[in-house]
C-alpha cells in the first residue's frame, strides 16, 4: 500500500551532514560561472584551516555526505543522503569511517569550544566552491531565516554583502570562533523544502560544484528575481478626504472619481478607477497631487498566463486494454509503489512495446493515493503529441520545456510547489520540481545524453533522480528500448529490478534490417548517398504510398570546404575545427562556436578558384533526396530547420496526416516517434560517430540504429530498416541489425571491463583551459601532480590520464587540455580530486580556468 506521509521517513530533520567553516578570509570576487579560476580558493584561509592541510582535507572528505555511486556503491553512501546524519555534523572529532577505512582521521590537534546560546545559520554560496560557513543569526532574525531562504552577510574582504543560502539553522556555534552576523534575509518563504536543500548539498558535494551554482539550477532564475509578478499601484481616498468640503470644492470629474472611490470601499488600480469613473489619468493624477489619494505598491502574482502550445496533434484519446507484457510490467511498478521503497525499476521494452502506456497507468496508481509523478524525457520528445497523451489521462499536468518564458516557467513552478500538480513532465531540470507530495520519477529514454547538463552544474538527471527518489523512499522508473549501460548494470549486479517487454504492442513483428556494405564499390552510388538498394526500396515504398524515415546525423551541406591544389581546408580560427558549408545564405559555420563567414569563392591560401566541398551533411542529402525523387514532398529536419518554436511540432503533424512523404533528419527524427504509415528507414552512415575517441561510441551506434530503425512497422503494413555502412561486422551494427539489445550489452561490459570504465568502473574528468597554449599546459602538469600526490595521500587506487588535448584542442579562442581519472570506487575518485583542487591556486596572470566533470558523457 502507498500510505500517507507517515510511511516516508522525514529526512527534513536532521542538520546536513557536512562540515562547517568559518567565513573566508581571501574570498575573490572574479569567479567565473563555469569554471575554477586563479584565485576562487575561498576556503583557504587562517590558522587550523591550512596548518594541517592533511588532517583538514581527509576530514573534509570524510565528514562531507558521502556521493552515492550511481548504484554501484555500498548502502552506507545512501544511507547519507536519507537519514540525518547527526553523530557526524558538527562533531568534528568523531571517527570518520567510510569504505575500507580509506579516510580515517586524526581527532583534530586543537581544543573546540562551543557557545550553545548562538544561532547559527550554515551558508553556501554561488562562487566560493567550500563551505558551509557559519554566522550568528541575529535575535531579531531567528523567526525569519529558514534553510531554503536567502541571505545577505559579509564574505572575505567583499565591501558589500553577498547573497548566499541558507541551507541549515542551529543552535551553537561550535567553530570556536566568533561568527559574523547573518546581515538580512532576502525571502519570505523558503524557495525549497529541506529534502531539496540536502539534494542541492549531495550535488554540490558529488559534482564539485559550488553549492549557490547548484541552487541556481534547482530554481528558476525567474523564480528567484519573482518575475511572472508584477507591481501595481492602489488607490485609496487618504485621511484628507474625509473632509466632505474638501471633497465638494473639486472640478465635477474629480469628485466623481473621488466618490466613487469612497464608495467602493476597497483600493482600486488607477486603470480600474479610470474605467468606473469613466475619466482619463488627467483627474486622478490631480487627486494624487491634492493629497487626497493614497497609493501602495505591491507586487502580485500575474494570473492568467498565455501558453503558446497548441495541445493536440490530432490524436484519440485512448486508454488501451493491457497487453500481457504491459500488465506483468504495471503489476511489478505497483508493488514496488505499495512497498513504499527506493527501489530502481528498469523497464527494458523494445520499440514499438507500449511503454508509454505503462507510465500513465503507473502514475494513474501514484495519484489515487494522492501523490504526484515526474516524467523525464528527452527534450527533443517534448512534441505535443507526448504532451497530449498526458495532459488526455490526468486532470493537471504541468508541461515544462526550453521554450517557456520566464512568467510561465515562474507559474508553473509556483503551480507545482503549491500542490496543485499531478504530473510533472520536461526534460532533464524537471528533476528539480518542487513537488511536496511526490510519489515516482520516470525517466523516458534513460539512455538519452541529454540528460547530463554540459555547464555546470554538470549533473545526470538520472543519477540526481535516483538520489532524490533515495531520499524520498519512492520508486524509479527507468525505461528505454536501448538502456544505458549503467541501468543495464545495474540490474545484473541487483541494484535494479529489470523489467521486460520483448514484443511489440498486437504482436506486430520487428522490421527487418539489412545492411548494405559501402565498402563494396558496386553498392555505393557514384558522387551520392543513396546506395542502389536504399534508392530502390524508397522507390518502392513512395509508389506504395508508404512514409520513409532517412538518418543522416549530421547537419548543413559539407562538413569540409577544402582546397583541392593546396590541401588547405577552411577552418575556424577560434576552434581550429573545419568549418560545415551551409547552402542556405553560402555560410560556413564552426559547429562547435558558431563562428560564421561567407564560404569563400577560391582558396584563401593560394587563391585556386574551385574549392571543393566534401563530406555529407543533410542540406546536400535533402537536394540529393529531390533529384532522385521529385514527386515525394520531402522535409528536413535538424537544428537548423527547427530553430523557430514550433516548427518541429508543424513538421511532424504534416508527417502525421500524410502530407509529407518523406522526413529526413539528425537523430531527433529517431527518438520516440509513432507514425504507423512509415515503411522504410533508412541509414545513410550508420559509422559516423562508431570512430569517434570515446568509449561510448559503440552504444551511442547501437543506440541510434536500434532507434531509428524502431520508427517503421509501428503499423499493419510491416517496415524495413536499411542500414549503410562501412563496418557492417562490427558488433554494435550487427546486434542493432538482429533487435539484440542482449548480445551488445554482454559483449560491451566486457568491452568496457578491459578498462574498467562505466559502469564497471567511474571516471572523471577535468579540462583545463586558457588563451596561452604552454601556460595551460604547464597549469594541466602541475594539476596532474597534485592529483597523483592525493593519490598517494589518500592511499587511493585512482588511474589518472594526461595531460592531453582532448579531440576538441582549442575552443572559442582557448587551448584547451584534459585530465582523466579513473577508479572502481567513485568515492575515491571524488576524494582524489576534492583533495588535489581544494587548495590548487593559479595565478591570476595566467587566465586559466578549469573545469571539473565527474560522469563525463563525452571526451571531446
Ligand atoms: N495495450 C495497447 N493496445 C493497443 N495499442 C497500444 C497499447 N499500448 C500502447 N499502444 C499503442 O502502441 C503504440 C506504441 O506505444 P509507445 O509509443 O508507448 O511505445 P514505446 O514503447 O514508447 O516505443 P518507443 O520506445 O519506440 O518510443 C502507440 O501508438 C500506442 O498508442
Ligand atoms: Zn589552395
Ligand atoms: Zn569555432
Amino acid at each position: 500500500m502507498l500510505t500517507g506521509e507517515a510511511s516516508h521517513p522525514d529526512i527534513s530533520a536532521g542538520p546536513i551532514p557536512m562540515p562547517s567553516a568559518v567565513p573566508p578570509q581571501r574570498p575573490s570576487d572574479t569567479h567565473r560561472t563555469d569554471t575554477r579560476s586563479s584565485n576562487t580558493d575561498a576556503a583557504q584561509t587562517d590558522d587550523a584551516q591550512t596548518d594541517d592541510a592533511q588532517t583538514d582535507d581527509a576530514a573534509d572528505v570524510a565528514g562531507s555526505l558521502s556521493a552515492p555511486g550511481f548504484f554501484d556503491t555500498s548502502d552506507d553512501a545512501i544511507d547519507d543522503l536519507t537519514k540525518s546524519d547527526g553523530k557526524r555534523a558538527g562533531n568534528p572529532d568523531a571517527q570518520h569511517v567510510t569504505q575500507g577505512q580509506l579516510f580515517e582521521t586524526d581527532p583534530p590537534p586543537w581544543e573546540l569550544t562551543v557557545d550553545e546560546d548562538v544561532a547559527v545559520a550554515s551558508v553556501v554560496f554561488r562562487d566560493a566552491p567550500y563551505g558551509p560557513y557559519d554566522y550568528r543569526i541575529p535575535p531579531e532574525l531567528r523567526d525569519r531565516l529558514h534553510p531554503g531562504m536567502r541571505v545577505h552577510v559579509p564574505l572575505g574582504r567583499r565591501k558589500r554583502p553577498t547573497v548566499g543560502w541558507c541551507i541549515e539553522t542551529k543552535m551553537g556555534n561550535k567553530t570556536g570562533k566568533t561568527l559574523s552576523d547573518v546581515a538580512e534575509v532576502l525571502d519570505d518563504a523558503p524557495l525549497c523544502d529541506r529534502p531539496l536543500v540536502r539534494l542541492v548539498t549531495w550535488m554540490s558535494h558529488y559534482y564539485q560544484s559550488p553549492a549557490g551554482q547548484v541552487f541556481d539550477a534547482l530554481i528558476p532564475s525567474s523564480v528567484r528575481a519573482s518575475a511572472g509578478t508584477r507591481e501595481r499601484t492602489y488607490l485609496s481616498p487618504s485621511p484628507a478626504s474625509a473632509d466632505e468640503s474638501v471633497v465638494d470644492a473639486l472640478p465635477a470629474k474629480q469628485q466623481r472619481a473621488l466618490r466613487l472611490l469612497i464608495a467602493a470601499g476597497k483600493p482600486m488600480t488607477s486603470s480600474q478607477l479610470m474605467v468606473h469613473a469613466e475619466c482619463t489619468a488627467g483627474p486622478i493624477n490631480a487627486l494624487r497631487k491634492k493629497g487626497l489619494l493614497d497609493e501602495d505598491t505591491r507586487r502580485e502574482m500575474a494570473t492568467s498566463m498565455p501558453t503558446r502550445w497548441q495541445t493536440s496533434d490530432g490524436e484519440k484519446t485512448e486508454s488501451h486494454e493491457l497487453t500481457d507484457d504491459q500488465s506483468n510490467a504495471l503489476g511489478r511498478i505497483t508493488a514496488a509503489l505499495d512497498s513504499a521503497a527506493a527501489k530502481t525499476l528498469l523497464l527494458h521494452g523494445v520499440t514499438g512495446s507500449g511503454k508509454t502506456e505503462v507510465y500513465i497507468r503507473a502514475i494513474e496508481h501514484v495519484v489515487k493515493f494522492g501523490r504526484a509523478a515526474i516524467v523525464l524525457v528527452p527534450e527533443i520528445s517534448l512534441t505535443p503529441q507526448t504532451r497530449g497523451r498526458f495532459e488526455r489521462r490526468f486532470a493537471s499536468v504541468a508541461v515544462l520545456h526550453s521554450q517557456m518564458t520566464p512568467a510561465e516557467r515562474h507559474f508553473q513552478w509556483q503551480r507545482i510547489r503549491r500542490g496543485e500538480v499531478q504530473v510533472v513532465v520536461g526534460p532533464r531540470s524537471a528533476v528539480f520540481a518542487p513537488l511536496p507530495r511526490l510519489g515516482l520519477i520516470i525517466l523516458d529514454e534513460e539512455h538519452d545524453g541529454s540528460f547530463k547538463q554540459d555547464s555546470q552544474p554538470r549533473y545526470h538527471a538520472r543519477k540526481v533522480a535516483y538520489a532524490r527518489a533515495q531520499s524520498l523512499q519512492i520508486p524509479l522508473l527507468l525505461g528505454s528500448a536501448t538502456p544505458s549501460l549503467e541501468s543495464w548494470y545495474a540490474t545484473q549486479s541487483g541494484h535494479a529490478e529489470l523489467i521486460s517487454m520483448p514484443s511489440r504492442v498486437g504482436n506486430r513483428p520487428m522490421p527487418d534490417v539489412q545492411l548494405v556494405d559501402l565498402r563494396i564499390k558496386d553498392e555505393r552510388s557514384r558522387g551520392g548517398a543513396i546506395s542502389r538498394q536504399l534508392h530502390l526500396a524508397v522507390t518502392e515504398t513512395l509508389r506504395e504510398k508508404g512514409q520513409v524515415i532517412l538518418l543522416l546525423n549530421r547537419r548543413g551541406f559539407a562538413t569540409t570546404i577544402q582546397c583541392p591544389s593546396c590541401g588547405h581546408v577552411v577552418a575556424c580560427p577560434d576552434c581550429e575545427m573545419p568549418l560545415t558549408h551551409h547552402r542556405d545564405g553560402g555560410k560556413a559555420v564552426c559547429h562547435y562556436c558558431d563562428y560564421t563567414i561567407a564560404t569563400p569563392p577560391w582558396c584563401p591560401e593560394c587563391r585556386f578558384d574551385g574549392i571543393r566541398y566534401g563530406g555529407l551533411g543533410t542540406q546536400k542529402l535533402e537536394v540529393e533526396v529531390k533529384a532522385r525523387f521529385p514527386e515525394a514532398r520531402v522535409a528536413r529536419m535538424d537544428s537548423d530547420t527547427m530553430r523557430r518554436p514550433g516548427s518541429h511540432q508543424k513538421v511532424l503533424s504534416a508527417f502525421r496526416s500524410g502530407e509529407l512523404d518523406l522526413l529526413l533528419g539528425t537523430q531527433m527524427i529517431a527518438k520516440g516517434l509513432d507514425f504507423p504509415n512509415v515503411l522504410l528507414v533508412g541509414v545513410i552512415n550508420a559509422d559516423a560517430a562508431l570512430h569517434f575517441p570515446d568509449f561510448r561510441a559503440g552504444e551511442r551506434t547501437f543506440q541510434l540504429v536500434t532507434q531509428v530503425a524502431g520508427r517503421t512497422g509501428r503499423g499493419n503494413r510491416g517496415g524495413r530498416v536499411i542500414v549503410q555502412t562501412f563496418s557492417p561486422e562490427h558488433m554494435a551494427i550487427q546486434a542493432a541489425s538482429r533487435h539484440d539489445y542482449l548480445q551488445f550489452a554482454q559483449a560491451e561490459i566486457a568491452n568496457r571491463r578491459k578498462f574498467n570504465y562505466p559502469p564497471l568502473g567511474s571516471v572523471a574528468r577535468i579540462i583545463i583551459r586558457g588563451a596561452v597554449e604552454d601556460v595551460t599546459e604547464a597549469t594541466a602538469n602541475s594539476l596532474m601532480l597534485r592529483l597523483e600526490s592525493a593519490r598517494e595521500r589518500l592511499g587511493a587506487e585512482v588511474r589518472l590520464l594526461g595531460p592531453a588535448p582532448p579531440p576538441i584542442a582549442k575552443l572559442r579562442g582557448k587551448y584547451r587540455f584534459h585530465l582523466l581519472l579513473q577508479s572502481l570506487d567513485p568515492l575515491q575518485l571524488g576524494a582524489t580530486i576534492r583533495m588535489a583542487t581544494k587548495t590548487f591556486k593559479i595565478p591570476e596572470k595566467d587566465d586559466v580556468q578549469y573545469v571539473i566533470d565527474i560522469d563525463p558523457m563525452d571526451m571531446l
